[in-house]
């Protein structure tokens, strides 16, 4: 079967969007693995899948995948392609989109310039819910790896993340750490892992190793998980520029437990695509 996709990214944090609506498929996780291959098939960090809701009080379902075919609760630059995808394709006529992921419902907003701004939720710090294993509650934890003992926080954002705070981001061992991190046995569920470099109160520059990937050029929850930790560690103000290694994205957060988290960012379309299934 000719499936039409669509090749999207998020400040480099790429994507291969499907439409659900209009195509009748079922896409698997060998699938997923298989045209997440770079060399062998289309490549990209996630897939996005476009689905007709469930709840009839939201626009879409919106299912994301890992390129190593594993399904993941959230993806903040996703959800900004996401709401790009749906009003270039006519999907909808809105600039507010309603849509439910496995983490819940989440409004995503269309902006002027082609930004686009999501209200992630607010983050969950309670251990159990990241999932993390502690006794209880606290900004950052200690936790043994490679032969030594940094401070972590742990901060779910639908999606689990683990955040460090380097003076160096550029010559961080990324990669080390972070696979070394992801199945840490304090994360249960895996994590994804920030490397979080604080300039000014409301500057910072972040890389981030993601579950199911490696690093990418960006990630929005993990700019968002950044945002709680070094809002957590007194280091942030309300609302910071994060640098990324793709670009830029604004996030706010007022600090209080139960109040959303803010991203904004741009979405970019790179190309269209069919592919035999
Ligand atoms: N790129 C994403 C996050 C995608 C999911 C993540 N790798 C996970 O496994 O939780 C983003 O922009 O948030």
């Amino acid at each position: 079967m000719l499936v039409r996709f669509t090749k999207m990214h998020g400040l480099g944090n790429d994507f291969v969007v499907i439409d659900l609506v209009t195509q009748r498929i079922k896409i698997t996780p060998e699938i997923v693995k298989k045209l997440g291959d770079r060399n062998f098939g289309v490549g990209f960090d996630q897939m996005l899948l476009v689905e007709p809701p469930s709840d009839p009080d939201v626009d879409f379902r919106y299912r994301i995948f890992n390129a190593d075919g594993s399904e993941v609760e959230n993806c903040g630059n996703g959800a900004r392609c996401f709401a790009r995808f749906v009003r270039d394709k006519r999907l909808s006529s809105k600039d507010e989109i309603a849509v439910e992921t496995a983490n819940g419902k989440a409004v995503l907003k269309l902006r002027e310039q082609r930004m686009v701004e999501v209200d992630m939720g607010a983050p969950v710090l309670e251990p159990a819910q990241v999932p993390f294993v502690a006794e209880q509650f606290a900004a950052t934890y200690p936790i043994d790896v490679d032969n030594q003992t940094l401070d972590i926080t742990a901060v779910s954002m639908g999606n689990p993340h683990g955040v460090l705070v380097v003076d160096d981001v550029d010559n961080a061992p990324v990669d080390k750490l972070g696979a070394l991190l992801e199945p840490h046995e304090r994360f249960p569920a895996k994590a994804n892992i920030g490397f979080l470099e604080v300039i000014s109160r409301r500057e910072a520059k972040l890389r981030v190793f993601e579950r199911g990937v490696g690093e990418t050029k960006a990630c929005g929850t993990g700019a968002c998980a950044a945002m709680v930790a070094g809002r957590l560690r007194g280091l942030l103000d309300e609302t910071v520029t994060l640098h990324l290694l793709g670009g830029d994205l604004e996030i706010s957060w007022s600090g209080e437990a139960h109040d959303a988290v803010i991203m904004t960012g741009p979405a970019t379309t790179v190309f269209e695509g069919q592919i035999f299934l």
